[in-house]
């Protein structure tokens, strides 16, 4: 039978009493599946007094913890050929259940317990891995010592009753586990989920599996790495769940309005004066600028096109100004969750010279999204006289816009 060995280099050995009470741990004490020693510390100090800290050098609060104490008591554990040794410190990686898996297959884990105050910098030097069980500083290394203890004996063979309780259970895999639930059927107006209760095993497994994705997308999406998302179904990566993983939208926006006599030329919010007196014909002031933004903006969220919210037949939307149209559009994103990040527009027209209308434009569109203009990007090119724009029939613009998620 496999017999692990945890050799705990602490100032509080009385703090491991808890594991003699732990259900499976004290199990696997009492069948000698582990052995837990502990080095008391104050046994390794210097002096009368036993002294294991000291002032830090160059000033400061505190005492931090000597080398010779520590090294003395690593020196005294007879290490076994796999070996491996711990140093508890908020400073370390933080712990995942990969690393109690990975350290399972060894036969030693010396752990040495760190305190709040610190350690001299040259105890690091003993430690294969420094250990941290999350971003928060406690007292002492002797609480997540008794983590990694739990953590590990329960993954050893003979430990766990139901070795198949490992199997499914969340971190394993990089999914949260699945919803569990147990009699009564009904429990104050909550019932069990249908499917748990009809016999089905095949639908049961299926139903798990979706769960578990289900709920590590809502709860821990930094748990998917882009391998395990990337071995989805591709089902399941369209769902509207898996978009919820995205943090960032693109969207891309087009229009084209007809040069016609007799219109105002606005672009932009900007009334510019055409050469032949031409603007742009349309049922809105038909700002082609505006409009392939509001389409980039709805687009990146699948939300349609602006003649789905302002529909041409609509009499509310004649000669309606586009930035008025704008302002509506980006408060359905922001609804949504959603913040703009950039926008880069193209403007395609032979006539007028659209450059020296640039910086109004921006003014006008970051004003109306209240973003600011160094976020976005106006630019004009000619057709080189090809094509619609070219011959001046009309003018056209090209938007693309990056969407980010509010936290
Ligand atoms: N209606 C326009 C078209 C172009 N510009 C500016 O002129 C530059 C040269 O245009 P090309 O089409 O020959 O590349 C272009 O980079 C724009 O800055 C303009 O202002 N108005
Ligand atoms: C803006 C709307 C408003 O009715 O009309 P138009 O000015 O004709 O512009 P278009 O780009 O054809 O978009 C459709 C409409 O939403």
């Amino acid at each position: 039978m496999t017999r692990f060995n945890f050799d705990v280099i602490t100032l509080f050995p009385k703090a491991f009493e808890l594991i003699n009470n732990l259900g499976v741990i004290t199990r696997a004490l009492e069948k000698n599946l582990i052995n837990v020693n502990l080095h008391d510390l104050r046994e390794y100090g210097e002096g009368n007094y036993r002294q294991v800290d000291d002032k830090p050098y160059g000033g400061g609060s505190g005492m931090v913890l000597k080398p010779e104490p520590i090294y003395k008591a690593h020196d005294s554990i007879d290490k076994l050929p796999n070996s491996k040794t711990l140093l508890m410190t908020p400073q370390g990686k933080v712990l995942k259940q990969q690393d109690l898996l990975r350290w399972s297959s060894l036969d030693q884990l010396i752990i040495i317990c760190g305190q709040y105050e610190g350690f001299d910098e040259r105890v690091r030097c003993l430690a294969d891995e420094e250990v941290s069980i999350g971003d928060y500083v406690l007292s002492g290394g002797e609480i997540p010592s008794i983590s990694i203890i739990n953590g590990l004996t329960r993954l050893l063979p003979g430990t766990l009753g139901d070795p198949g309780s490992l199997i499914d259970e969340s971190h394993n895999s990089s999914l949260l586990e699945y919803p569990h639930y147990t009699r009564p059927l009904i429990f104050r107006e909550m019932r069990v989920p249908d499917i748990l209760v009809s016999g089905n095993h095949e639908e049961i497994k299926l139903w798990r599996k979706q769960k578990m994705l289900e709920r590590t997308l809502d709860r821990r999406n930094d748990l998917i790495s882009n391998d395990d998302y990337k071995k989805l179904p591709k089902s399941k990566r369209i769902n509207r769940d898996s978009n919820e993983i995205m943090k960032f939208r693109i969207g891309n926006g087009y229009d084209i309005h007809r040069l016609v006599e007799g219109r105002d030329l606005i672009i932009g919010g900007v009334k510019m004066q055409h050469p032949d007196n031409l603007g742009l014909d349309g049922h809105s002031d038909a700002d082609v600028l505006s409009h392939s933004i509001m389409d980039a903006l709805l687009g990146a969220l699948s939300l349609g096109d602006i003649g789905k919210y302002f529909p041409p037949s609509d009499q509310k939307w004649k000669n309606a100004d586009s930035l008025f149209l704008l302002s509506k559009v980006i408060e359905l994103i922001r609804k949504e969750g959603w913040e703009v990040n950039n926008i880069d527009s193209v403007i395609v027209a032979e006539r007028p010279k659209i450059k020296p209308h640039v910086q109004l434009m921006k003014n006008n569109i970051s004003n109306t999204l209240q973003i600011n203009g160094s976020f976005i990007g106006i630019k004009a090119t000619t057709n080189e006289k090809l094509g619609p724009e070219g011959r001046e029939e009309g003018i056209s613009c090209h938007s693309v816009v990056l969407l980010e998620k509010k936290e």
